[in-house]
């Protein structure tokens, strides 16, 4: 996939996370994977209305969310996480939004959302009677290396998630559609465990 081709995507998948309020502000970022090796990614430019990105407002990353090249845009300021993740769990794409209920339930559960026996868990790539399914969180930091590194020390494979306590949500997987319909589930689960 090139560039431009990842931005039509990203700006078409912000718009449908925009309608459902998850995306308030200028809040929320994507990013998608361009090539293994050299790892590269697009993300979403930092500061926009996410629901009105075109295809050009996006970046080309590092694995650090260092920008490959000058250009007008910044990427996101959260892109040294998105690139972490990415180079960590070896996601196709990551998401991150501003969603409500996975940050009450890290609020609730600050050492992490606990989730068992719901049918909604095989939409998250697990089974709905798995023993046991944990949401780590993290304290939330300006400082992307602070962050990706507590991020890093509570990953599992099995767990394609992470809330970032008073922040949001991130969530990633082998592609954007996968990564969506993770994130819709994990917003119906969290959701779940709070009004339960
Ligand atoms: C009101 S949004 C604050 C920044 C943030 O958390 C976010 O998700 C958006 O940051 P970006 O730099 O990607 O626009
Ligand atoms: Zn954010």
């Amino acid at each position: 996939m090139n560039l431009p081709e990842a931005g039509a995507l990203l700006a078409a998948e912000c718009a449908r996370y925009t309608e459902l309020g998850w995306m308030r502000g200028t809040s929320g970022n994507l990013s998608v994977r361009l090539s293994d090796d050299p790892l590269r990614l697009a993300v979403t430019a930092s500061g926009l209305d996410k629901g009105e990105l075109t295809a050009s407002d996006v970046v080309e990353i590092d694995a650090t969310g260092a920008p490959v090249s000058e250009g007008a845009l910044a990427p996101s300021a959260e892109a040294g996480l998105h690139g972490r993740i990415a180079a960590v769990s070896g996601a196709g794409a990551v998401v991150h939004v501003h969603v409500l209920a996975p940050v009450l339930a890290a609020e609730r559960w600050p050492g992490g959302v606990e989730l068992r026996d719901l049918e909604m868990l095989k939409g998250f790539g697990r089974a709905a009677h798995d023993d046991l399914v944990t949401i780590p969180v993290v304290r939330n930091s300006q400082d992307m290396q602070a962050l990706g590194d507590a991020f890093e020390a509570g990953w599992r494979a099995d767990t394609p998630a992470l809330i970032v306590a008073r922040h949001g949500l991130y969530v990633w997987g082998s592609d954007l559609r996968q990564a969506r319909h993770r994130t819709e589930c994990l917003e119906w689960l969290t959701r779940f465990i709070i009004e339960a």
